[in-house]
Order: structure tokens, then C-alpha cells, then sequence
């Protein structure tokens, strides 16, 4: 089994790598957001729509980066963000205003994603490691949407890729916060890949993770 790291010991090499100097914060985001570009591509070699989901953080910044790679490859991409655009970190605003420049910026709402039918590829980069509590209000209604509250799971899972970690699962303990055991959908989607960076962590591999998570790849980013 390859070594996992943690969320913690995750964001403790980040900083490293930025404080020494060797990368910024932003080229990090662009490796992460290529990386995820270059799996989905590889994996749905004949798609070519995509919508990106994107999140109020680092992990939606990943999202525009995603989009902006994809839509450079030609494809066609809408992007639905949740967040307020003046309380993004710098890096994940950056993306944003890059992304903005060359396409738009929608809400992101339940009836915005119900939508997104046609697409090929649904990107979930609404949270990453950084989740610290069950969703709630409208994220959360999206979330157990993608979870294929209604049956839609089915249809769903093979078009879901999650960035770093599908949205509602901790990233450590592979739980989704806040689940009840009686719940019938959870706030987390099935999805068919996620690409994640430099180490696995083990809430890929553990409790909900593998159900969630779908095929894992692992993508170097440098540090
Ligand atoms: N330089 C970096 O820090 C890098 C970060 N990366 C990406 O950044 C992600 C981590 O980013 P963040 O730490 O910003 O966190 P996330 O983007 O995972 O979460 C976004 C924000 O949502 C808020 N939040 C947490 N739980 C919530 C809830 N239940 N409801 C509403 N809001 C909630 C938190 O304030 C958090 O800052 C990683 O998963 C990865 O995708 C990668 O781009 C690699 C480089
Ligand atoms: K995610």
C-alpha cells in the first residue's frame, strides 16, 4: 500500500514547498487543476461538455483551472459556483477572474445542476480536504442530488469526477460529517473517478471512501 497522508500532513507540505520558496501557491492550483483536466480527458476520451462545479475555496479554485483546461482543449464548459467571490483565497480568485475572462460564472443551485443533463462530465470541486462540517441549505441539496437522491444515482455516477475528494466526505476518516444511518441519500456523490494530489489520503481508502470515490488516480503536483 502506497503511503497516505492526511489532510493536515497534506497542507503542512504545501506550506513547506511554498514557504521554501520551490512553488507558489498558484502553480500548485495549476498543476492540481491540470492534472484533473488530463484525467477526465483520459478518461472520457470522446466527451466534450463539461460543467464544473466549484466551491467557496481552494478546492473550487481547482475547479476553474479545470475549466479553463478544458475549454482550451476545445470543449464546451459551463461553470456553477456556490461562494462569494470577494471571500475567495487568493489563488482559487485568481482562477476565478482567469476563468471569467473567457467564460461565464453561474450560481450554483439545484435547478442550475438538474440543468446540466447534457453534459458528458459533472466536476465536483466544491469542497476538498478543507470540508469541516455537513453541507447545508442549498449545497447540501445539490450534494445528495449528485448522490442520486430521487434514483438518479444510475445515471449520475458515470459522469461524476471529484476533485481531491467528493464533496462531504472528511478526507481522513472517510465519513461524510452529519450522515444519519438512516439517511437514504447522503450529501456526497458516487462518483466514477477522483483525482487526487501527490499521496492518497485515508479517507479514500476507508469506511464510505472507495463507494464514493470511485476509481482513484493520483496525481503528482511537484511537491
Ligand atoms: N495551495 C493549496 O492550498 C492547494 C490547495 N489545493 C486544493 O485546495 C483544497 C483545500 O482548499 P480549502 O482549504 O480552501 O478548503 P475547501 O476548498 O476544501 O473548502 C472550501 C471552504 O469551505 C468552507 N467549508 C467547509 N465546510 C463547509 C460546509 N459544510 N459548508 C460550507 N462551507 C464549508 C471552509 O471555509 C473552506 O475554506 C484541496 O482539497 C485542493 O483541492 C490544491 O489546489 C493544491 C494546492
Ligand atoms: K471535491
Amino acid at each position: 500500500m502506497t503511503e497516505l497522508v492526511t489532510a493536515e500532513e497534506m497542507r503542512a507540505l504545501e506550506r513547506a514547498a511554498m514557504d521554501s520558496g520551490r512553488v507558489t501557491g498558484l502553480e500548485l492550483m495549476e498543476r492540481a487543476g491540470r492534472g484533473v483536466a488530463e484525467a477526465i480527458r483520459a478518461h472520457w476520451p470522446d466527451a466534450r461538455r463539461a460543467v464544473v462545479l466549484c466551491g467557496p475555496g481552494n478546492n473550487g479554485g481547482d475547479g476553474f483551472v479545470v475549466a479553463r483546461h478544458l475549454s482550451d482543449a476545445g470543449w464546451q464548459v459551463d461553470v456553477l459556483f456556490h461562494g462569494d467571490v470577494r471571500r475567495l483565497p487568493p489563488d482559487a480568485l485568481a482562477n476565478h477572474d482567469r476563468w471569467a475572462a473567457m467564460g461565464a460564472v453561474e450560481p450554483l443551485t439545484l435547478r442550475a445542476v438538474k440543468r446540466t443533463g447534457a453534459a458528458d462530465v459533472l466536476v465536483d470541486a466544491i469542497f476538498g480536504i478543507g470540508l469541516s462540517r455537513r453541507a447545508s441549505g442549498e449545497l447540501e441539496r445539490v450534494l445528495c442530488h449528485l448522490a442520486g437522491y430521487g434514483g438518479d444515482r444510475a445515471f449520475l455516477q458515470p459522469k461524476l469526477v471529484a476533485v481531491d475528494v467528493p464533496s462531504g466526505l472528511d478526507a481522513d476518516s472517510g465519513e461524510i460529517p452529519g450522515k444519519g444511518a438512516l439517511e437514504w441519500a447522503p450529501p456526497c456523490p458516487f462518483c466514477a473517478l477522483t483525482v487526487t494530489f501527490h499521496r492518497a489520503k485515508p479517507g479514500h481508502c476507508r469506511a464510505e471512501g472507495p463507494e464514493h470515490c470511485g476509481k482513484l488516480i493520483v496525481k503528482d503536483i511537484g511537491l
